[in-house]
């Protein structure tokens, strides 16, 4: 609520500068489906024409057949076509109304799959496209932890979409044709009834608009109401280890209860409104239908009544008064699809608005692909801040605190680089960079002599394996996850891949081996087995460089024995940084650099590091105690 206004989060901004949204989606989207929506218009007014058909009929049939007062007519049909006796001018009208059903029912067959194919090809189309453009944004906007507006941008506001496209447009084709159709049959027929039976349809618009006006605001806080309850709704399930750990479950409960409380009387505001409408839609249509029939009735006993001259029949009173019933639905829906239109035009801001977000970090014009790559990486006078936020970030403000300082150091192909300073420090940052996650602000990361930012993203990345503290494991199976490494990669390479891992072993003794389903994010799976999972991947990759972020964690020694062994294999003649805590393992390492506070202090070997007697040789000598104690 509150938070949302004081802090304009890069959504906000980017959605307020969306002009047009619905004429964007027409054109962007619309456009290669205009076929069907064409058709779904077509068959819509045929529909709806059709439908007219059978009170007009009715109405000459009575005059001609029953009442034999006038001779039968048809608009725009030549009377010569027209039968002349009366029971083939019954025949014809049974058959005009039975054709004037089946065709209304025909077409709006025809027009409920073209508007739905339409709908839905369109949504579909968003919906892939913004979750392409929003994979691509930068790194900061993830930081920003805006998973759940993302998550309703891709749902929620693309269902309003269809929901618009689909009921919204055909309604109110629907409603133009009712209208229109029915004044035009009524001013056809009798001109000044028509006055009569119409004189309520400029109240039901002024009632209508007056509507509109008092409901709209609601509407809007409806809509953010809703975003609350859903932004609360994602947030708390997605803590919820916490939320169980913590025994915060009353308190999250209670947060729910207050969004969705207030969701609950905007929702009633709203209902209350549209109850206090449609009766008196209704009742403006009665005071229509009263107003004919009076108007009409007295005008058939006696003679034209005031103002009014000519001849009424009864077959067109019948006819009047059928039509005063058809036009309150179509009238009665116009809140629905204003509300429906509102919800789409809000929804199109914010898909667009995530669409509008700037990528900075994308192949340059004439990006080189990294080929045959060796494996040499230079840090060339790097500083780094994080922005501040991702708004900032997509405008491009440095406005961060500095976490890098002058990062400079080379390592040749087949080195293993380890970086090692306490927490905090920047080692992880100094890797992203690498990866190009985040862009440096001056200075300049090379990967065998070309800029990072002048490679592009795919072959730099594509170079790159990394072997994180987090291993991310999508649902699906075993072999599903390995294969993520190389798409191409068959049975036998998987498994290869697994053993090189240390991990054939263990996913052998799965129920289904390979084919088991790991849960989502593989919490079926101990740290230690996904840890082998990822590395399984990343031997798969077979990338020229290395990222192992702290890949030794939070297993038995055992298991790190086994980790230790498959990262020794993976990690001979590649270029490796590793970051570890742990200084027993990098001691190896043909180059240590340590970090403190975004600056690299001391650079050297291992016993290089122990003889200068430096910040290394101290932390060294803590851990070897550790370590002595621990296994002692
Ligand atoms: N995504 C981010 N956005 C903003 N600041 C960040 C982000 N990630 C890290 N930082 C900040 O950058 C600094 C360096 O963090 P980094 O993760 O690189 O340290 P580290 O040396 O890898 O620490 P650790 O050993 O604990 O992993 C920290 O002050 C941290 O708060």
């Amino acid at each position: 609520m509150g938070a949302n206004e004081a802090n304009e989060s890069v959504f906000d901004v980017y959605r307020d500068r969306v002009d047009r949204p619905l004429v964007r989606l027409f054109r962007s989207y619309g456009r290669p489906e205009i076929a069907w929506f064409g058709l779904g218009m077509a068959a819509n007014v045929v529909a709806r024409v059709a439908s007219l058909l059978p009170p007009l009929v009715l109405g000459v049939a009575i005059d001609a057949v029953f009442v034999a007062s006038d001779p039968f007519t048809l608009p725009v049909v030549p009377d010569a076509w027209l039968p002349t006796t009366q029971s083939s001018q019954f025949q014809l009208s049974a058959a005009l109304i039975f054709g004037a059903f089946l065709t209304t029912a025909v077409f709006t067959w025809i027009y409920g799959i073209a508007a739905n194919v339409f709908a839905h090809r369109v949504m579909h189309a968003v919906r892939t496209d913004s979750f392409e453009r929003m994979q691509r944004l930068d790194m900061p906007f993830f930081d920003d932890k805006q998973t759940g507006e993302v998550m309703s941008v891709l749902n929620n506001d693309a269902s309003n979409l269809e929901v618009f496209l689909d009921d919204a447009l055909q309604n109110s084709a629907r409603l133009g044709v009712m209208v229109l159709g029915i004044a035009a049959l009524l001013f056809y027929l009798n001109a000044q009834l028509a006055v009569v039976t119409l004189i309520a349809v400029p109240a039901m618009v002024l009632f209508t608009l007056w509507f509109m006006r008092v409901v709209e605001p609601i509407y809007v806080a409806q809509r953010a109401s809703v975003g609350d309850l859903n932004t609360r709704l994602e947030n708390s399930l997605g803590g919820i280890q916490l939320v169980k750990t913590a025994t915060t479950e009353d308190y999250e409960t209670e947060r729910v209860r207050r969004a969705s409380y207030e969701y609950f009387e905007q929702t009633m505001q709203v209902i209350k409104l549209n109850y206090v409408y449609r009766p008196g839609m209704e009742l403006l249509a009665g005071v229509s239908f009263a107003a004919t029939y009076v108007v009409g009735g007295v005008w058939l006993f006696s003679d034209a009544p005031g103002p009014f001259t000519g001849e009424l029949t009864v077959g067109t009173f019948v006819t009047f008064l059928l039509m005063t019933q058809r036009f309150v639905t179509p009238l009665a829906e116009v809140s629905n699809i204003i509300d429906q239109y509102e919800n789409a035009k809000a929804s199109s801001e914010r898909v667009f608005g995530l669409m509008d977000i700037p990528v900075r970090i994308s192949d340059a014009p004439g990006a080189v692909e990294l080929t045959d790559p060796e494996g040499r990486v230079e840090y060339d006078h790097v500083d780094f801040a994080y922005p501040e936020n991702a708004l900032k970030a997509a405008q491009q403000e440095i406005s961060g605190e500095r976490v890098l300082h002058d990062i400079d150091f080379v390592a040749e192909p087949g080195d293993t680089v380890a970086l090692v300073g306490p927490t905090g420090a920047g080692k992880s940052t100094l890797l992203k960079l690498l990866l190009r996650l985040y862009e440096v602000d001056r200075g300049e990361v090379r990967v065998d002599g070309h800029d990072v930012r002048e490679l592009t993203l795919s072959s730099l990345r594509g170079a790159i394996g990394y072997v994180g503290q987090d291993a991310y494991l999508f649902d699906g199976t075993v072999s599903e996850n390995i294969r993520y490494g190389d798409f191409d990669a068959g049975d036998e390479r998987i498994e290869e891949a697994a053993r090189a891992a240390e991990a054939h072993e263990f996913i052998r003794d799965l129920p289904e081996g390979y084919d088991t389903r790991i849960g989502e994010r593989g919490v079926k799976l101990s740290g230690g087995q996904q840890q082998r999972l990822s590395i399984a991947r990343t031997v798969l990759q077979d990338p020229e460089i290395l990222i192992l972020d702290e890949a030794t964690s939070d297993v038995d020694t055992e298991t790190e024995r086994l980790i230790q062994e498959s990262l020794d294999r993976l990690t001979k003649e590649r270029t490796t940084f590793a970051i570890a805590h742990r200084l027993s393992t990098v001691k190896d390492a043909d180059t240590i650099l340590v970090i403190e506070d975004g600056r690299i202090t001391e650079r050297g070997t291992h016993e290089g590091l122990l003889d200068a007697g430096g910040t290394y040789a101290t932390l060294w000598g803590v851990q070897a105690g550790e370590v002595e104690t621990g296994s002692g």
